[in-house]
C-alpha cells in the first residue's frame, strides 16, 4: 500500500515538475491576443506608446504582450525598471536590442552599431572615449554655439529683421506657405474661421514699430485657412520660387584648420548629393532639405518690396499690397505679409497694414523642423567642429526622419522589410537611398576625423575622442566600417532627442499660457526677456543664468516627464533566465522599461496627464545650488514626498528657488507609486547605457527655450485643433514627436 502511495507521490511530483511551467511568463498579466499574431494589430498604430500606457494602467507595472512569436515584457514599475537598466550585481543579463532601430538609421551595410548593443567590447571603448567629450568643460564650450543657433531661430521667426543668410528663415517660410482650403478674400474675417479666431484670440501686445513679426504670416494673420496637418502640402511646395543665385556664404568665421580639413569634403559631398542644387533648381522642395543650412546656394535673393528693407526672401509682393488670396496668387510676391493685428486689426486690414501693424501680429510657424535643423547644426559644430554651411543638414534631418519612421515600423512588424519590398518596392527604394545618403555623410565625417590626424589626449572634442578609439581586440584604430555606424548613432542621438524635447516643451507652454507667462516673468527678473514695446533685444542668457531659472527648468522636466522623447530607446533582450520583478523570464524575451509608461502611469504619478511644472519645484531648496553647467542628472533616486500639484499650468504661489541637481534628480517626488530603489523619472534612461549627452542636451533645451520665450509669446495654431488633437497626432518614431510638425502662433513681445 505504502509503496503504491509512494509511487503515486513520485509520479505526482514528476508530473508537477514536468508540467509546471519552467518560467513565469504565463503568469505575467497582459492583454489577450490572437493565437498567431499576438498583439501585433494593437501595436500597429503609430502612437503605440499610448496603447502601452493604457495597458500599463490596466495591468500594472509589469505586463506582457506578443508580437507574433516574440514576447515583450513592458516594465513601468520604477524599481524593476532600474534593475533592468542598471548595472552591478543586481542588474540582469541582457543585451540592447536598440540596434533594430539604429542599424537602419546609422548605416546601410547591416553592420551593428555597437554603441547601441551592450554586448561588445567596442561599445565600452566608444562609450569611454565619448564620455570625456561630454564633460562639463565641453558643455561650456558648446554653449556659445547653442546660443548662436537659438538666436538665429528666434530671428527667423521675425524675418523683417532677419538676415537672409539665416538658415532657418527659409525653412520656416517654406513651411508656412499653406495652400488655402478655399480662396479667401482679404476681408474674410468670419468668426467661424479658425484662423481669424486665432488672430482674434491672441493677447494684445505692445507694438514695436521696428519689429515686424509677421514672417510667414500666413493664414492665421491674414485670414487664409490653413491645412490642419501642419505640413506644407505638395501644392505649397509648387509655389516655392526658385532660389536666387548663390552668394558667398559667410556665417562662420572659424579659422580652425581641422575644421577646414573636413569642411571641403563635406561641402563637396553636399554638392555631389545635390543638396544645394536640388532646391535651387527645382524650387519645389520644402522640408528641411528645402532650407539651406546657411548654404548660400539656397538662399533667396533679397526682397525689393520696400517693406522689409530687402532683408526677407524675395518670394513675394509687399504684404500690404498683396491680396490675401490663394497661395498661387502670391507666387512672385513677398511671403511676408502683415498679419491682422490682434483684436480689431484682422486680416481685413492686412491689405493696408503698415509694417508696424505687421509687427503687432502673431505669425504661424511650423517650428519642429527648424528645431531639428538647428540642433543638428549645434551638434555638428560643437562635437565635430564642422561648419553648418559645409554640412548637408537639411537632407540629413529629412533622411533621418524617413529611416526612423521605417525602423519604428520594422521593430513592431516582423518581416515588414520583406513584405514592403514586395508590395511597396518604391517606398523601400526611397528608404535605401536615404540610408545610402546618410552613410555617405557619416563616411565623410570619418574621413574628416582621419584627415585631421592623430590628436593628443588633451583634445577632448568628440571627433578627436572617436579618432583615438582602438579596437578592443586588435588594438588598432577603428576602421571606417567600424566607426561609421558609431558616428551615425551619435548624430542621431544628438539632435533628434534634444530638438523634440524643445518642441514638446513649447507645446506644453503654448497650451498653458499661465505657465508660459511665469517662465517669462522669471526670465524678465534676470533681465532676459524683452520689454514689451522696447526696440532693444533682451540680454541673451549666459550659461550661469540657466540653473537660476528654476521655473523654466521645472517646465522642461515636466514636459520631459509627459513626453519623454527617448521612449523606445531602452529596449533590452534578456540573455539568460532572468528574474524581472516577481517573474522569472526565459531568455529571448524582450524586456522594455518603457519611459513613456513609467512617466505617465497612474500607478506612479498623481494626475499624470496634467502639465504641472510646480510638482518639480522645491521651495525649500537652497538658493543658488544649481549646476554651473546648466546641466542636471536625470533621476538619481526618489525623494518620496506626498501631495499633489494644483491643476495643470498654474504658476507656483511663491517664487521658485533653484534646486540642486540631486533634488531635481529626485523627480519632484509628489506623486505616489514609489518603490525603494526605483526611479519614476528618467528621461535620459538609467544605468550603464544611459544617455551620455544629457548635460549637453539639457543645456541645449534650456538655452533654446530661454531665447525663444524671451522674445515671443507662443500659442498653439488653432488650426491644429487644440492640445488634445496635437497629443492625438503623437507618433513614436524612435523619438516621440508630433506627426506633421508643431505649428505655433509666435507673437513678438
Ligand atoms: C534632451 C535631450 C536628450 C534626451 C531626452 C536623451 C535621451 C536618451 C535616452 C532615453 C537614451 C537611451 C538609453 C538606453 O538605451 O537606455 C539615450 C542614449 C544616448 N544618448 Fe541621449 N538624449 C538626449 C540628448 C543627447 C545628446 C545631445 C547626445 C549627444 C551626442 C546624446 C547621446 C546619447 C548617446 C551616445 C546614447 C547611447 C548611450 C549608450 O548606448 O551607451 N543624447 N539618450
Amino acid at each position: 500500500m505504502s509503496s503504491t502511495w509512494d509511487e503515486l507521490a513520485f509520479y505526482g511530483t514528476l508530473a508537477s515538475t514536468l508540467f509546471q511551467p519552467k518560467y513565469d511568463l504565463p503568469k505575467v498579466p497582459g492583454p489577450p491576443g490572437h493565437s498567431a499574431l499576438g498583439n501585433i494589430t494593437a501595436v500597429m498604430r503609430p502612437d503605440y506608446h499610448v496603447q502601452m500606457l493604457d495597458w500599463a494602467n490596466q495591468y500594472g507595472g509589469i505586463f506582457k504582450f506578443s508580437l507574433g512569436f516574440q514576447w515583450v515584457v513592458v516594465v513601468s514599475d520604477p524599481a524593476v525598471a532600474v534593475q533592468v537598466l542598471g548595472r552591478g550585481p543586481n542588474s540582469i543579463p541582457r543585451k540592447c536590442v536598440g540596434y533594430k532601430f539604429f542599424d537602419l538609421a546609422t548605416n546601410a551595410s547591416g553592420a551593428h552599431s555597437f554603441f547601441t548593443t551592450s554586448d561588445e567590447g567596442q561599445w565600452m571603448a566608444i562609450r569611454k572615449a565619448a564620455a570625456s567629450a561630454f564633460s562639463s568643460a565641453n558643455v561650456k564650450k558648446a554653449f556659445p554655439i547653442a546660443l548662436r543657433h537659438a538666436l538665429l531661430v528666434a530671428d527667423s521667426l521675425d524675418p523683417p529683421n532677419a538676415d537672409p543668410a539665416n538658415p532657418y528663415t527659409r525653412l520656416l517660410h517654406a513651411h508656412s506657405l499653406q495652400p488655402p482650403a478655399a480662396p479667401a478674400s482679404p476681408s474674410s474675417t468670419s468668426p467661424t474661421s479658425p484662423t481669424s479666431s486665432a488672430a482674434a484670440s491672441l493677447p494684445a501686445k505692445g507694438v514695436n514699430g521696428s519689429t515686424g513679426g509677421t514672417a510667414h504670416v500666413e493664414a492665421a494673420a491674414v485670414g487664409v485657412p490653413v491645412a490642419a496637418n501642419g505640413k506644407a502640402s505638395s501644392s505649397a511646395k509648387q509655389v516655392q520660387k526658385p532660389a536666387g543665385k548663390p552668394s558667398p556664404s559667410s556665417t562662420s568665421s572659424s579659422t580652425n584648420t581641422a575644421s577646414t580639413a573636413g569642411a571641403g569634403r563635406l561641402g563637396w559631398l553636399a554638392s555631389r548629393l545635390g543638396f544645394g542644387s536640388r532646391v535651387a533648381d527645382s524650387g519645389a522642395a520644402t522640408g528641411p532639405a528645402a532650407a539651406s543650412s546657411s548654404s548660400s546656394a539656397l538662399l533667396p535673393e533679397p526682397c525689393t518690396c520696400g517693406n522689409c528693407d530687402g532683408k526677407r526672401p524675395a518670394s513675394a509682393a509687399p504684404a500690404a499690397a498683396a491680396p490675401a488670396g490663394p497661395v498661387d496668387e502670391l507666387d512672385g510676391g513677398c511671403l511676408l505679409r502683415p498679419g491682422g493685428d490682434v483684436g480689431s486689426t484682422t486680416s481685413a486690414t492686412s491689405t493696408s497694414a503698415s509694417p508696424a501693424a505687421a509687427a503687432a501680429a502673431g505669425v504661424v510657424v511650423d517650428i519642429q523642423e527648424a528645431l531639428e535643423l538647428s540642433l543638428l547644426h549645434v551638434f555638428i559644430e560643437a562635437l565635430f567642429d564642422v561648419r553648418p554651411d559645409e554640412f548637408p543638414g537639411p537632407q540629413v534631418a529629412e533622411d533621418m526622419n524617413l529611416v526612423l519612421e521605417e525602423a519604428n515600423e520594422r521593430l513592431k512588424v516582423p518581416l515588414r522589410k520583406l513584405a514592403m519590398g514586395l508590395v511597396a518596392p518604391r517606398a523601400q527604394a526611397r528608404i535605401r537611398a536615404a540610408q545610402r545618403r546618410l552613410a555617405a555623410v557619416y563616411g565623410s565625417l570619418y574621413d574628416t576625423i582621419r584627415a585631421r590626424g592623430p590628436q593628443p589626449d588633451s583634445v577632448t572634442d568628440l571627433w578627436a575622442c572617436l579618432g583615438r578609439v582602438r579596437h578592443p581586440k586588435t588594438g588598432e584604430l577603428l576602421t571606417k566600417p567600424k566607426l561609421v555606424p558609431e558616428i551615425g548613432a551619435l548624430v542621431m542621438a544628438g539632435f533628434d532627442t534634444s530638438s523634440h524635447s524643445v518642441a514638446w516643451a513649447l507645446f506644453c507652454l503654448a497650451s498653458h499660457p499661465q505657465a508660459q507667462e511665469e517662465a517669462r516673468r522669471e526670465l524678465a527678473s534676470r533681465g532676459l526677456a524683452k520689454e514689451p514695446g522696447s526696440p532693444a533685444p533682451p540680454r541673451p542668457p549666459t550659461l550661469d543664468d540657466l540653473p537660476q531659472l528654476p521655473f523654466l527648468s521645472a517646465c522642461v522636466d515636466e514636459a520631459m516627464r509627459m513626453f519623454p522623447v527617448g521612449g523606445t530607446a531602452s529596449v533590452r533582450e534578456v540573455t539568460t533566465p532572468t528574474r524581472v520583478g516577481d517573474y522569472v523570464i526565459p531568455p529571448g524575451v524582450i524586456v522594455w522599461p518603457m519611459l513613456y509608461a513609467l512617466h505617465n502611469s497612474v500607478h506612479n504619478w498623481q494626475a499624470p496627464d496634467q502639465f504641472q511644472p510646480e510638482r518639480w519645484l522645491d521651495p525649500g531648496a537652497e538658493s543658488g545650488s544649481g549646476s554651473g553647467s546648466g546641466s542636471g542628472t536625470a533621476g538619481e533616486g526618489m525623494d518620496g514626498g506626498s501631495g499633489s500639484g494644483s491643476e495643470g499650468g498654474q504658476p507656483p504661489s511663491q517664487p521658485a528657488t533653484p534646486r540642486s541637481p540631486a533634488r531635481r534628480a529626485a523627480g519632484g517626488g509628489r506623486a505616489g507609486g514609489e518603490r525603494e530603489g526605483g526611479k519614476r523619472f528618467m528621461p535620459f534612461s538609467d544605468g550603464m547605457k544611459s544617455c551620455l549627452g544629457q548635460a549637453l542636451g539639457l543645456m541645449e533645451v534650456r538655452t533654446m527655450l530661454a531665447v525663444l520665450l524671451s522674445r515671443y509669446r507662443f500659442a498653439l495654431d488653432p488650426s491644429l485643433g487644440g492640445p488634445e488633437a496635437v497629443r492625438g497626432s503623437m507618433i513614436m518614431s524612435l523619438t516621440l514627436k508630433i506627426k506633421g510638425g508643431l505649428r505655433l502662433v509666435a507673437t513678438p513681445l
